[in-house]
């Protein structure tokens, strides 16, 4: 059985009889143009949403109402910290251990370590792309649904990104990325591309 499986699932006018299935251990991107599908494709597979007809299975059970974080968990395309806790508080919110810290070596993985102390208000939009990429890895998920993670990068910070994907990858979690970087779609191990809402 797929880690993740997503069975003839179509939503409303956006997705149409989409069926796939990802293993464990490995980098998924769902790559397509601008309104193809793929944040709406995130949506159901991190079980935010449940599909209008099919289903989406992680574990072999319904992902929707979305499971624990540890399970799956999401970096939403807009990001969605909450701006006066600091950087550190919003990776840590999933524990729910604000007192505690991350691991350094995620924050020094994506360079956030001299603003861990920061609000993440105050802090520039692609370091809050990063701290939202932490707080979706912290918990050594399962699966990892990221809504262009390298959307506001630049090339430097993409090698970081890559390198944290890849070490998320390594202890088993199934990366699932939805992008139209190349950077990304070139180290994937399954690429599935959406046009207008199908598979392509
Ligand atoms: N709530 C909604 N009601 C109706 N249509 C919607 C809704 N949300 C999204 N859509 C439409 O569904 C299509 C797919 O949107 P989606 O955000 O999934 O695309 P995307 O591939 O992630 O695009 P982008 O790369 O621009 O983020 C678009 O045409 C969009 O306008």
């Amino acid at each position: 059985m797929a880690l993740v499986e997503v069975r003839n699932v179509s939503h409303t006018f956006v997705l149409h009889d989409i069926t796939l299935a990802l293993e464990p251990a490995t980098t998924a991107v769902l790559a397509g143009r601008s309104g193809s599908g793929k944040t709406t494709l995130c949506h159901l597979i991190a079980g935010v949403m449940a599909p209008t007809s099919g289903s989406v299975l992680v574990h072999g059970r319904p992902v929707f109402p979305a499971p624990a974080w540890e399970t799956v968990s999401l970096l939403p395309q807009r990001l969605a910290l909450e701006p006066s806790l600091t950087v550190t508080e919003n990776v840590m919110l999933p524990a729910a251990l604000r007192a505690s810290v991350p691991p350094l070596s995620l924050l020094d993985q994506l360079g956030l370590t001299s603003i861990a102390h920061r609000p993440a208000q105050d802090t520039s939009l692609g370091e809050q792309q990063r701290t939202a990429l932490a707080r979706a890895l912290v918990l050594n998920p399962a699966v990892a649904v990221l809504d262009e993670p390298t959307a506001h990068q630049d090339d430097d910070h993409v090698a970081l990104v890559l390198a944290a994907l890849r070490a998320a990858v390594d202890t088993g979690t199934l990366v699932i990325v939805a992008t139209h970087d190349q950077r990304v779609i070139d180290v994937a191990d399954t690429v599935v591309r959406l046009h207008s809402g199908r598979l392509s």
